[in-house]
């Protein structure tokens, strides 16, 4: 299902929420870096965001490098940000709030 794209002030009142994130410049993406135990940590963390990805049908833009796992989130649809991406970036936080960080 498509949803709108977010306006700048959304956008910033949106942020608060997931404030480890980063907007990037045109906020078109949310990115996050997130370090981990070791690599299964972070591998674990990435199967177990796959879920909810797919659950959402919202897939992330990911890099894994051993223990580090970058992240940006877009909706390719909207060609911006929309509700989607901060759902996806909320959920992400929890994930790896219960995850070896
Ligand atoms: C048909 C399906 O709903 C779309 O292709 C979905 C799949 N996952 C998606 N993920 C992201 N990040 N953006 C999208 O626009 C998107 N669209």
């Amino acid at each position: 299902m498509s949803r709108p794209k977010l306006d700048s002030t959304t956008i910033s009142q949106k942020l608060a929420a997931v404030s480890q994130w980063n907007i990037d410049a045109g906020e078109t993406a949310l990115t996050r870096s997130f370090k981990f135990k070791d690599f299964s940590e972070a591998f674990g963390f990435m199967a177990r965001a796959a879920l909810v990805a797919e659950k959402l049908d919202h897939h992330p833009e990911w890099k894994n490098v051993y223990r580090t796992v970058e992240v940006r989130l877009t909706t390719h649809d909207a060609g911006g940000l929309t509700q989607l991406d901060f759902d996806l970036a909320g959920a992400m936080d929890t994930i790896a709030a219960s995850t070896g960080q």
